[in-house]
Parts: C-alpha cells; sequence; structure tokens
C-alpha cells in the first residue's frame, strides 16, 4: 500500500447459500484514479461496488480505507467520506436546490458555506435554472445532473457510479458522459464506475478492471484492455469480434506465423512452435479489397457471404475458410465493390494480430 492508496482490499471473499459471488484477493484504488469495473452480466461488479461503498459486508477478508482497517459494525464514518450515484436517480420529494443541499446539512458542513457550494454545482452541471422546480418534475437527464451534483457537492474522498447514464437515450448519455469526464478530469476526485458500455470506458477511466465469476481476470489501462485482452472473455466485452482459432507454425525475428484454416497469419509476438493460440482481430482493423489478389502479408481471398448495416458502417461476414467478420465503408457498398456474394480480399496488418493461448 502507499501513502495515497484510499481503498485497499485484501483476500475478500462473499457467498451467498453456497454460491461464492466474489473471490477478489487484491485490488487498490489510489488517490486520484478513474477505475471501471467491467464484466459480463452476473460477474459480481454491482456487489463488488456495493461492498466498497460498505453497503455489503464479505463472508471474508479485509478492506482498507486509508489504511484504517474497516470495522464492519461501524461502516458509517467510512461512507460518510463516500457518495454514490445509481442507475434510477435517487431524488427527496422536494426541490432540486434542497435536493443538492440536503447531504450538506447532513454531513455537517457550515451552514452559511450551504448556498454557494450548492450553487457552485448547479452551476457546474448545467441545472442552476432548475433550482426552484420540485426533482418529481424533471426528465431523467436532468434528474441524473441532480444526483451527480448531490454527490459531487458533498466533495467526497472517492465517488461511486453504477451504470448511471444507462436509462438514458444516446444523446443525453453522451452528453452527461463528456461532462462527467471533464468533471473527473477537473476535480481529480477518485472513482470508481460500473459500465457495460465499453465506449464510455477511455473517456471515464484510466484504469480498467475486468471481472469475471467474481474473481479479477485482468486489469490494465483502457488501450491495452482494448488492444491486449488476455482471455476470450476479456476480448469480447471489448468488441473483438473475431477469435480464430490457430497453431504456431513458425517464428522470424520478433514475428509468428499461425495456421488458421487454409491461411497462414503473421502476428508481432513471441510465441514457440507448436503452441495453439486465438487470433483476435477487430472487424475496424481489416481492409477489403474488390477482386481476389495478393497485396503482401495477411492479405487473402474470400467471399461475402453476410452484409449488414451497422451505425454509419456496414458489417461483412465473410468466408475466407475460416469466417471473418469486417467494418465496411458504405462508399464501398455504395459503388458495388463489396456486395453479399461478392469475391474480394482482406487484408490486416500484421501488428493488429494479437494472439492468447487457446485455453477456452
Ligand atoms: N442476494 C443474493 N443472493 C444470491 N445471489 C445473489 C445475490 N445478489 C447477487 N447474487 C448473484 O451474484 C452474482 C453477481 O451479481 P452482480 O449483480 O453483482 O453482478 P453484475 O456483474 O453487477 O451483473 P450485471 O452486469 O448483470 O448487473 C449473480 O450471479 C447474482 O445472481
Amino acid at each position: 500500500m502507499s501513502s495515497n492508496t484510499i481503498i485497499e482490499v485484501k483476500n475478500l471473499n462473499l457467498t451467498k447459500g453456497r454460491k461464492k459471488i466474489l473471490d477478489i484477493e487484491y485490488f487498490s484504488l489510489e488517490e486520484g484514479e478513474a477505475v471501471a469495473l467491467i464484466g459480463p452480466n452476473g460477474a459480481g461488479k454491482s456487489t463488488f461496488m456495493q461492498v466498497l461503498m460498505l453497503l455489503q459486508r464479505p463472508t471474508g477478508g479485509e478492506l482498507f480505507f486509508k489504511g484504517d482497517r474497516v470495522d464492519w459494525k461501524k461502516p458509517i464514518a467510512y461512507r460518510r467520506r463516500m457518495a454514490m450515484v445509481f442507475q434510477e436517480p435517487l431524488l427527496l420529494d422536494t426541490t432540486v436546490y434542497h435536493n443538492v443541499a440536503s447531504g450538506l446539512k447532513l454531513r455537517g458542513f457550515k451552514v452559511d458555506t450551504i448556498p454557494a457550494r450548492v450553487n457552485e454545482w448547479l452551476g457546474r452541471l448545467g441545472i442552476s435554472h432548475l433550482a426552484g422546480r420540485q426533482a418529481r418534475y424533471l426528465s431523467g437527464g436532468e434528474s441524473q445532473r441532480v444526483s451527480l451534483a448531490r454527490a459531487l457537492v458533498l466533495e467526497p474522498e472517492v465517488l461511486f457510479l453504477d451504470e448511471p447514464f444507462v436509462a438514458l437515450d444516446v444523446p443525453t448519455r453522451a452528453a452527461l458522459t463528456a461532462e462527467l469526464a471533464r468533471i473527473l478530469r477537473d476535480t481529480r476526485i477518485t472513482s470508481v464506475f460500473v459500465t457495460h458500455d465499453y465506449s464510455e470506458v477511455p473517456l471515464l477511466a484510466e484504469t480498467v478492471t475486468v471481472l469475471e465469476q467474481g474473481r479479477i481476470i485482468q486489469q490494465a489501462s483502457p488501450r491495452e484492455i482494448m488492444t491486449r485482452p488476455t482471455s476470450r472473455t476479456v476480448a469480447s466485452l471489448v468488441g473483438v469480434e473475431n477469435m480464430i482459432p490457430g497453431k504456431v507454425v513458425g517464428t522470424q525475428d520478433g514475428v509468428v506465423f499461425v495456421q488458421a484454416g487454409p491461411h497462414r497469419i503473421k502476428s508481432i509476438a513471441a510465441v514457440p512452435v507448436g503452441t495453439n493460440v486465438l487470433i483476435l482481430l477487430r472487424p475496424e482493423d481489416i481492409r477489403i479489397f474488390k477482386g481476389v489478389s495478393r497485396h503482401g502479408d495477411n492479405s487473402f481471398g474470400g467471399k461475402v457471404s453476410e452484409l449488414l448495416p451497422h451505425n454509419y458502417l456496414y458489417k461483412a461476414v465473410i468466408d475466407c475458410g475460416f469466417p471473418l467478420i469486417a467494418f465496411v465503408n458504405p462508399e464501398q457498398v455504395m459503388g458495388g465493390e463489396v456486395l453479399a456474394d461478392n469475391e474480394i480480399t482482406v487484408q490486416f496488418s500484421p501488428d493488429k494480430v494479437h494472439l492468447i493461448g487457446q485455453y477456452d
């Protein structure tokens, strides 16, 4: 533990009946750090966050808050140093102003400092004009702005966010995510948030903790998690849609050659010959050309077996001895270059090919 550690967890486990819900050997949260908790459904994200917020007592293990071992009989004093925002805005049936002010009174802030603090956070969240409005008449986006203001005005030592924007429409969600990111950057408040939407993660967090079946399976920066997932679970959480089984058949000067179906794929890696691997490749890293012609490394022919609109782009499933999913520019579709049943060439750079051990 460093002198900047806010929360530290050791050998923590939580069982319900005979089911082990959490089994966390070690986790720490440093001052000013923003951590995203991700994982498949039922991985234990919300439960872990509830334990960190001291709302659920673990079955075993230790939790330290700024070096103090938490006494689970008296969690209140620690809880008062944290703040939380949940999916559902938990607002009091009063005005926006009083919603934001109420926690300050409870936490013993000096009465004459309260209006300035409340007005500052109403302003920072763009809701000063709603101060006199009754909370029950607010829209979903406005309510979550109030929830954020209620939490941030307390100047908590840790801010917890459990999918705070999941119920909002896409533009509102994008706007609030960007504003929250700016606030986290400006205040350097220590935060932990749970999300299912990996696109939010690089904006809001500098560390990602991935949970699966109650255990931490990878912990790294958003970029590392995205480009170097260490398992199939992490890869699929971050949008790696191609996971092709193969076997390393050759190595040469920092590159390896992996046989996958009829093709030999080059990757920048150090893996011994004979190793069974999974080849991970993101759909956006694959280029497609009309017709069948070779363009160097990792270039081979295939046939478009399916073409579906995907946001602004198209998603193609290409049969090249194994199915490969690639994104296609609309111009290539409109121009007739890439259509269902067309023969095409795929190409991808060796440095976009990531290999993991094929163990699951
Ligand atoms: N009170 C309980 N009794 C029994 N099992 C529980 C209880 N609370 C949670 N669980 C189980 O613990 C596991 C973890 O649940 P949790 O809600 O923490 O996961 P999560 O990762 O947040 O899931 P999601 O992404 O679906 O929200 C799940 O299998 C859930 O069914």
